[in-house]
Order: C-alpha cells, then structure tokens, then sequence
C-alpha cells in the first residue's frame, strides 16, 4: 500500500462501501480463554454488560475439551444465565460434533468452527492436520444445518504461524474457500499472533477476495506487535465490514505462545467512529464494561481509549 492509498482512505473512498460495521465481540472467548478461574458470574457480567453497549455479536464461549481448555469448561452455564436482549447474536466456538450438540443444549444463537493455514497450529490448537479439520467439520455442518443454526468459520495463523513462520496467502485463500464453501456464512481471518502489517494484511485479503466474496470476511487482529489497527486501515477500503475485537484488549490463545489479545475493542470502536462509520456501540458504556472486567481480573485495561475516557472522566 502506498502513502497515495493510505491518503485516499478516508470517508470519502470509503462511501462506495457501507457506511456500517459489524464488530464481533471476542472478550468472553477469546479474552477469558487464557484467564484462570474467572467465576461464571463475572463472564455473564461481562456479556450483559458488552450487549447493553450495544454490541450486537458476542462470542459467549467455547465448548472445547475441558481438557484442553479449563476455562472454557463452565460455557454451557455461561450461555444459560445470561439475560438475553433480542436482536443479539451470543455465539459460541465449537470444535466438533460434541461441541455443537453442546452447544445446542445451551440454546448458543449461531456456533464457529475453527481452522488453520498451518499444519503445525492445526495440529497443536485441535490435535489434528488441516484435511482431518476438514472432515470433521463436515458432519457439525449438517448438523447444524438440519437445526438451522448458523456456521461462522475462522481461519487461524493468516499472518504467520508461531511454529511455522510464513503462511502463504494461498494457503489461507484456499482454507477460507473451503470453509464458505462448505457452508460458513461468514470467514473470519486470524492473525493469531498478530505479527502482520498493512501491507501483507491488505496482500492476504486481496488474495481471499478472489476466492471468498468480501462481504463475507472478517479481519481478526491480535494486537501483539501493535500493528491491528493500521492493519485494519489497510484493509477498511477493500470493503471489509465486519471486525473481530476484544474489549479492554482481553486475551490471546493457549496454542500461540507469547500471543496477545486481540485488538481492544474500544480503540476500533473510537478509530471506526472518527472515519464516520457506525458501529451501533456506546463507546462509554463499552469502555466500562472494559473496566469491570480488567477490575475483576486484577489486570491493566489494555485499551488506550478506554483509558484515555477515563482520565477525561477524572479532569
Ligand atoms: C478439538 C479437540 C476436542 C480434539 O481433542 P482430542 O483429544 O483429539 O479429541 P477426542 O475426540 O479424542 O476426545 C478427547 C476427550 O475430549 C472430549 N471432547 C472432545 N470434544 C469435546 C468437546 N467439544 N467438548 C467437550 N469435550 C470434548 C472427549 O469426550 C474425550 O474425553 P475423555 O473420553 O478423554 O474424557 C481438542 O483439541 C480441543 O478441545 N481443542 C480446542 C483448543 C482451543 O480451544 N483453542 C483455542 C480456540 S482457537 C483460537 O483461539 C483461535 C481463534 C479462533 O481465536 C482465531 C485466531 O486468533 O486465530
């Protein structure tokens, strides 16, 4: 991308597009997934909290091996006392068969199955190769089918691999093609442990664009090496519209070393808002809901505009 582009990108290249985003909330997921004995009630705190912001997509939990994944072993319990708003989407991360009819049990409004570019990740994050992923995944999709239940699917290590390294852009058009063609309404692409940049962000979706149609992609940035935003810059005139974030910047993965969370939730909601693009969220009451878990987890809030009201609130 060349300083020309990044100059154009604004909201005026930007009304060929939509003028709406979608954020998906990733906090309770992918957020809490690496936190130790956090209690049900704070995780049902925190979704109540995220949909009286307005958020209107929630990753509520993951219904993986306890074995694997503790922290996620309570989702079920999560997905039940939630006091539900109508017209938001409380979803939930579902590995296989099992997961989902699990899942289903706990009346989750849509589920996400979960995929990688790299071998080596597959095999660590699922304990299988892509291709095995692949066919596991066939008999949760007509499942989920016959219960109509929709499927998003991620794609994980789009930007690198932390065991692998580079990752091939046609790798992970050729995934995410799989994917949707197998029925996913919407792929998200992770950059799992956010090592990318603008330029190689802006190469990878080009190279999905042409195998997955664009309004059926979403960007997923950690934000390790500080680059999620300027990456999702990148990629906004593309015709993106739908984001994943985690709000106060929650989390990272248990089967990516070193990985943190994902872009703050905050941040995207405040940089979407100045490109005046509508996200539908309050950003105060967002930031809020940032601080009561960053309170209840004894952590700093990894939102720098979440901080930044707060020190405003404090003037
Ligand atoms: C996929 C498996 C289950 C395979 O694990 P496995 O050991 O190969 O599975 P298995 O079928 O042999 O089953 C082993 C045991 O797990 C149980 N089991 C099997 N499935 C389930 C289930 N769904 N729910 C509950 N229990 C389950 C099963 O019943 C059995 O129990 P046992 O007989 O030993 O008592 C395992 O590898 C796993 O759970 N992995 C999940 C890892 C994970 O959650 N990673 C983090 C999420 S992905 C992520 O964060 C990336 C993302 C999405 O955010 C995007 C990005 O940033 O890139």
């Amino acid at each position: 991308m060349s300083a020309q582009d990044l100059s154009n990108l604004s909201a005026t290249s930007l009304s060929a597009t939509s003028d709406s985003v979608s954020l998906f909330e990733m906090g309770p997921r992918d957020g809490l997934q690496n936190e130790a004995a956090v209690p049900t009630q704070a995780k049902v705190a925190l979704i109540e909290a995220l949909a009286n912001a307005g958020v209107k997509r929630i990753e509520a939990g993951s219904f993986v091996s306890p074995k694997w994944v503790p922290q996620m072993a309570d989702s079920g319990e999560v997905l039940r006392q939630i006091r539900r708003q109508a017209g938001v989407v409380y979803s939930a991360l579902t590995p296989n068969v099992k997961g989902l009819e699990l899942a289903l049990d706990a009346k989750a409004s849509e589920v996400a199955i979960f995929g990688a570019a790299s071998q080596s990740f597959s095999q660590r994050n699922i304990n299988c190769s892509i291709e095995e992923s692949i066919e596991r995944f066939i008999p949760l999709m007509d499942m989920a089918k016959a219960a109509n239940i929709p499927v998003r699917g991620y794609v994980s290590c789009v930007l690198g691999c932390p065991y692998e390294g580079e990752i091939a852009a046609s790798e992970v058009a050729r995934v995410s093609e799989i994917l949707y063609k197998m029925g996913c309404y919407e792929i998200s692409l992770g950059d799992t442990i956010g090592v990318g940049t603008p330029l190689k962000a802006r190469k990878m979706l080009q190279a999905v664009m042409e195998r997955v149609p664009v309004e059926k992609l979403a960007l997923h940035f950690h934000d390790t090496y500080g680059q999620a935003l300027a990456n999702i810059t990148a990629c906004l005139d593309l015709g993106v519209r739908s984001f994943d974030a985690s709000v106060a910047g929650l989390g990272g993965c248990p089967y990516a070393k070193g990985a943190s969370g994902n872009l703050a939730s905050e941040d995207l909601v405040y940089m979407l808002h100045g490109l005046g693009l509508k996200t539908g969220i309050d950003l105060e009451k967002l930031a809020l809901a940032g601080f009561g878990i960053s309170k209840q987890l004894n952590r700093l809030n990894g939102s720098k505009v979440a901080n930044a009201i707060l020190q405003g609130a404090k003037a």
